[in-house]
């Protein structure tokens, strides 16, 4: 079977980390407006708020595909999959914080302490070959790993934020970018901080009958 996966997501990271596990897929980003889902749903824990949008992010990715997206067989459908990665932190969730000051008044709390990145996958089959059309596979999972940052100095800080790296990223900083240097441990998947849990998706994938070595380059 050719690779069937969609990944539905603008994310970087997320993309380099399926092509570096070998996962072949294509990228079609949804139009999810994040704040409107959110608040439509009421108060949500972090890591409620994470699965919330992946699936939504999923769904409205996988309702504008029309017919099969695998060259090899155009009519046996589609995975699609859709993340979202959410800092909590204090109990509190967090985004990216899009603006230099947020991002240094962030790592001013964070440094020398720690938080929890948590990162929601749904997973969405319309495989005919692998099960029933009339009613499509469609199932998620939540992963989370508490992140350690080192005391970091103010001066650290501003020559991080000056970079940009912080302001697009969840929790304001990266596990494998300048922040590296920031980050005293990981407790779980680091994957899962990056942004998407492969070892997650393998269950995924086996629950809807699909084994991840056959989406392998
Ligand atoms: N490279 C890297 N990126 C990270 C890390 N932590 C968080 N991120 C990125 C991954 C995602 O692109 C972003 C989390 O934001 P979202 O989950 O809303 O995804 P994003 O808006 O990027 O794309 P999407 O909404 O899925 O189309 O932060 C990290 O440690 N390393």
């Amino acid at each position: 079977m050719t690779s069937p996966l969609i990944l539905a997501s603008a994310s970087p990271a997320r993309t380099k980390l399926l092509r570096d596990a070998g996962i072949v897929h294509r990228i079609v980003v949804s139009d999810v407006d994040e704040d409107a889902a959110t608040a439509s749903a009421g108060p949500l824990a972090p890591a409620e708020t994470a699965l919330l949008l992946a699936r939504a992010k999923a769904e409205s990715v996988a309702a504008g595909i029309t017919g099969g997206l695998s060259d090899g067989d155009p009519a046996d459908g589609a995975l699609v999959l859709g993340c979202d990665s959410v800092f909590e932190f204090d109990g509190f969730p967090y985004g990216k914080p899009w603006e230099p000051e947020v991002a240094r008044d962030r790592w001013r709390q964070m440094r020398g302490r720690s938080g929890i990145l948590h990162t929601g996958h749904w997973l969405i089959s319309t495989l005919h070959s692998r099960h029933d059309a009339a009613t499509p596979f469609a199932r998620g999972e939540v992963t989370s790993a508490v992140v350690r940052f080192e005391e970091v100095s103010d001066a650290e800080i501003d020559a991080y934020v000056a970079t940009g790296e912080p302001l697009l990223v969840a929790g304001a900083f990266t596990i494998d970018g300048l922040a590296g240097a920031f980050i005293s441990g990981i407790e779980g998947d680091p994957h899962t901080v990056v942004g998407l849990s492969i070892s997650t998706l393998r269950r995924l994938l086996g629950q809807a009958g699909v084994s991840i070595t056959e989406l392998w380059v």
